[in-house]
């Protein structure tokens, strides 16, 4: 006899699994100062990849978002719960400021919270302060400033360019970047069919683009994702077809493509074996060619007609696409990598013959990694140069006095902002 089948448990509210995802992603972010790329893997395991597009979203969103939604919750909270509770009522409160149906992200949250342990106990809060600030959030949000840069950063750069330009910063982070494009044949059809903003600088830029991978052209390598910024060391670099170019810090590549879709032969260098194999992803999806090498740049030998030297930094310039960054990270280890990128410099200068060019650049907003880095090595190197650029596409603004070029995340703010970087072209004396 066939027995009865059990009736099924009734089906989780579809808005739960992202929703514990991000709550994940928050604890191991602002708990335990790791970076979301670290914490996403265990995270968001078990999801399928709508739910995992939704979970990080969600705490991407929260961590842009920090400071207004601890400014939104603070006069309905007597005392400051613990921070598994407070992650809940921030991931609440940045949802129904963004628009969301108060009713799902109210109950789903007050479920999330009767399930743990930790917040069980608090349950009854979560219900009460989200129910409460529901109707206005949306409306408060407007007047709410944008999450501050940690002390660690914000007074190094508040000295080097000011309050006001912080300020400035600090209003792009707080806002959703735009997607920038690195085409590989810029203006040709595949840019009509992606609509999007063409920039001075040659970058797509498109707005809700949605999933990178379904858009047209990907799948033939039409494209690469790269920030505007990004994508100026190489052309600054300006290679010409058949010239040898060494890319010294290489991984995941978008640099490296932009030198082989010039038509330079080209060698990647990188130390990390794991990155080096998103660029021979990134080689593989494009039809791209370059000779991938593991190794250091400080030791590394060859001779080269053109060197690209992405050193590793603070990464502080990409701040609007990591807001995990901040939370991730104090500032320990800054004056290490300083210390690296001069070396990396100097051995860098060894693979040029006399007169060969060299673009040094970091993606950081202190001038230690980026203006100082640059006189230094001149105070070192007699008879290095700086080439300021003459390109059209040099918007004025970032010319620094030295002769590189300083982008701050709030130039271009009307446009949606671009990721800060330090770039400037030098010439081995001859
Ligand atoms: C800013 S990232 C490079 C980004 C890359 N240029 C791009 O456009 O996709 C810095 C890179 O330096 C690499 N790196 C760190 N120390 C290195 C060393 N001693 N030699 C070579 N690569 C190194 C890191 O693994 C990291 O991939």
């Amino acid at each position: 006899m066939a027995r009865p089948s059990r009736p099924a448990p009734p089906a989780a509210p579809a808005g739960i699994a992202p929703r514990r995802a991000a709550l994940a992603l928050l604890s191991a972010v602002i708990g335990e100062g790791r970076t979301l790329a670290e914490a996403m893997p265990a995270a968001l395991s078990a999801l399928d990849p709508a739910d995992r597009a939704r979970a990080q979203r969600l705490a991407t969103q929260t961590l842009r978002d920090l400071g207004r939604a601890d400014r939104l919750l603070a006069p309905s909270l007597t005392r400051m719960p613990p921070l598994a509770v407070r992650n809940i009522l921030r991931l609440g409160a940045v949802e129904l400021a963004h628009g969301a149906a108060s009713h799902g992200v109210v109950n789903d949250l007050v479920e999330i919270a009767g399930r743990g342990k930790r917040t069980r106990p608090l349950k009854g809060l979560v219900n009460a302060v989200l129910r409460k600030i529901a109707p206005e959030a949306e409306a408060a949000w407007i007047d709410l400033p944008p999450q501050r840069l940690p002390k660690w950063l914000r007074g190094p750069l508040v000295e080097a360019w000011g309050r006001a330009e912080i300020a400035r910063i600090e209003a792009v982070h707080g806002a959703v970047p735009p997607l920038d494009l690195t085409l590989r044949e810029p203006g040709g059809p595949l840019a009509a069919s992606l609509g999007g903003e063409e920039l001075p600088t040659g970058s797509l830029r498109l707005v809700d683009a949605g999933q990178v991978s379904a858009l047209p052209g990907y799948g033939t390598g039409g494209f690469w994702v790269q920030d505007a910024a990004a994508a100026l060391p190489a052309r600054l670099l300006a290679p010409r077809a058949g010239e040898r170019v060494i890319d010294l810090c290489a991984a995941p590549g978008g640099k490296t493509l932009q030198l082989a879709a010039a038509g330079a032969r080209v060698t990647a260098l990188d130390l990390s074996e794991a990155r080096l194999g998103r660029l021979r992803e990134n080689l593989a999806r494009t039809g791209l060619e370059a000779e991938v090498i593991a190794g250091d740049a400080l030791i590394h030998e060859g001779r080269y007609d053109a060197v690209l030297l992405d050193a590793p930094c603070s990464a502080t310039g990409t701040i609007r696409r990591h807001p995990d960054l901040p939370f991730a990270r104090d500032g320990a280890g800054i004056s290490e990598l300083i210390a690296l990128q001069a070396r990396m410099i100097d051995h860098a200068l060894t693979l040029l013959p006399p007169g060969g060019r060299m673009v040094f650049c970091t993606c950081s907003l202190i001038p230690d990694e980026g203006e100082v880095q640059v006189e230094e090595a001149l105070a070192r190197h007699p008879g290095l140069e700086v080439v300021p650029p003459g390109a059209d596409w040099v918007d004025p603004a970032w010319r620094s006095s030295e002769g590189g070029l300083r982008i701050l995340p709030s130039h271009w703010a009307d446009r949606g902002g671009i990721d800060g970087f330090y770039m400037a072209l030098l010439r081995k004396p001859g």
